[in-house]
């Protein structure tokens, strides 16, 4: 993907990088990123064995783009965060070396999809149809060499990457430089997501108000 960022114009309207920073986020944000294509619709995603790659073809937008501090979440070699969207499960097919794939935790509320020789997570699927995210299936745009998907919106589970291992005293540092990117921080998923799961209960336990 190019790193023309939607949030940084330069003077003369073009985009322009963000500014440079030591605290490293994720390599698909620390220099910017491009907004959204209009009219596109989904890519292939390739995992990273040089040989008989897994690949998975998308056939939608994504939604709710996000960087992720969790622990369960893939991250590339290094990144502090994942980068990880959603799709309707519809839209996931395996299009090649499936047999490589294998659940990583079949327990988790996630089931993710990992390629058995270099261990990327190719897509998570939630298979309780009582889950708030039921029909919607996680994947990492990254995998991609089409530009033009959905970028990041925001940044959850920040707090969450003290446990593994980043230093406590430098999370200051991280939530100012995620919302100099444009990536408000969350220790959760973002607000409008978290309103869906609440309203997913209250329904499901009959308190719904009108
Ligand atoms: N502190 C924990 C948090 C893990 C967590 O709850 N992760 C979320 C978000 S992952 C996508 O953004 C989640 O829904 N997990 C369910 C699952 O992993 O199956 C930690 O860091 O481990
Ligand atoms: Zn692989
Ligand atoms: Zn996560």
């Amino acid at each position: 993907m190019s790193f023309l960022s939607g949030i940084f114009g330069g003077a003369d309207g073009k985009p322009s990088a963000p500014p440079p920073s030591s605290v490293k986020i994720h390599p698909q944000v620390d220099n910017g990123y491009a907004p959204a294509q209009p009219g596109f619709a989904g890519g292939t995603l390739s995992c990273h064995c040089k040989s008989n790659p897994v690949k998975v073809r998308i056939s939608a937008q994504s939604a709710h783009n996000h960087v992720c501090g969790c622990t369960k979440c893939w991250k590339p070699a290094g990144a502090v965060f994942s980068q990880i969207a959603v799709v309707p499960k519809e839209a996931v097919s395996v299009v090649a070396n499936g047999d490589k794939l294998q659940i990583v935790n079949p327990a988790a509320p996630i089931q993710r999809y990992a390629c058995k020789d270099c261990g990327v997570h190719m897509y998570g699927r939630i298979e309780n149809t009582e889950h708030p995210l039921y029909g919607l299936d996680f994947i990492h745009t990254e995998l991609s060499n089409e530009d033009g998907w959905s970028p990041p919106e925001f940044a959850a589970f920040v707090s969450s990457i003290i446990e593994s291992g980043y230093p406590p005293a430098k999370m200051d540092d991280v939530r100012a430089r995620l919302r100099e990117l444009g990536l408000e921080p969350y220790d959760a998923l973002s607000p409008p997501i978290m309103d869906l799961i609440a309203t997913h209960t209250a329904k499901k336990n009959g308190v719904l108000a009108a």
